[in-house]
């Protein structure tokens, strides 16, 4: 199945000096759905001065400006949503923090934890680490099988994370997936940021 599958980038773990000239160059290299702010260990006070660079460059774009973790942030500094884990706020707190804003959900390769993620309010369900990833430790490996079942099955989009590049996303696109997260191949491309986001949308395209 090759319905249209989207790019969705998340951020380095560290932002490195002229993060925003990278992002505004990665951005206009092609079709973006989403930005996810995913920054670790970062007070609070610096996170909602870094929200405050970076989100204009993305939501002028009209590309979704999401934050990883904290829904009381998302909504407090203007983002269009947030994604939680099975370890932050529950979903379906996370729901009622967020009001009409976009939430995000990681269910691993669990077809059940997405169904409760549905049931809560997920906008997206997340399934991964599909591949091996220096970007973090990921606590599972997900099946593409988890992914074309849900799919196939239910309306809710799902994203597909992990190790993903433009070598290894083609299953991932057949068996549906909506769209594919990505960090380290677009941030440590060779040639740059925007080399890094054409190779992808373009071997998205490639698929049929
Ligand atoms: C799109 C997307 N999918 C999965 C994750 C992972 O979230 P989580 O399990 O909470 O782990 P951390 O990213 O917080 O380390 C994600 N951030 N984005
Ligand atoms: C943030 C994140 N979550 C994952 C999960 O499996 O839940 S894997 C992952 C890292 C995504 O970065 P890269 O594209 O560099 O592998
Ligand atoms: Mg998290």
């Amino acid at each position: 199945m090759t319905a249209d599958c989207r790019l969705y980038l998340i951020t380095p773990p560290v932002l490195p000096a002229d993060f925003e000239h990278t992002l505004a160059s990665a951005l206009d290299a092609g079709d973006i759905a989403a930005l996810q702010l995913r920054l670790k260990n970062v007070p609070e006070d610096e996170l909602l001065r870094i929200i405050d660079r970076l989100r204009p460059i993305v939501q002028s774009r009209e590309v979704a400006f999401l934050l990883n973790d904290d829904p009381a942030l998302a909504v407090k500094s203007g983002c269009d949503g947030a994604h939680v884990g099975q370890t932050d706020m529950p979903a379906k707190e996370a729901r009622k923090v967020l009001g009409d804003l976009t939430l995000g959900v990681t269910c691993h390769n669990s077809r059940h934890l997405a169904m409760e993620a549905g049931e809560a309010g997920a906008d997206y369900v997340a399934f991964g680490a599909f591949f091996p990833t220096t970007t973090k430790e990921p606590p599972e490996m997900a099946e593409i099988y988890t992914l074309r079942i849900w799919a196939e099955m239910m309306e809710i989009p799902c994203v597909a994370i992990g190790g993903i590049n433009a070598e290894n996303c083609a299953p991932l696109v057949r068996a549906g997936a909506e769209f594919l997260a990505v960090s380290g191949t677009v941030w440590g491309h060779q040639d740059g940021a925007a080399a890094g986001v054409q190779a992808m949308l373009r071997a998205i395209a490639a698929v049929s």
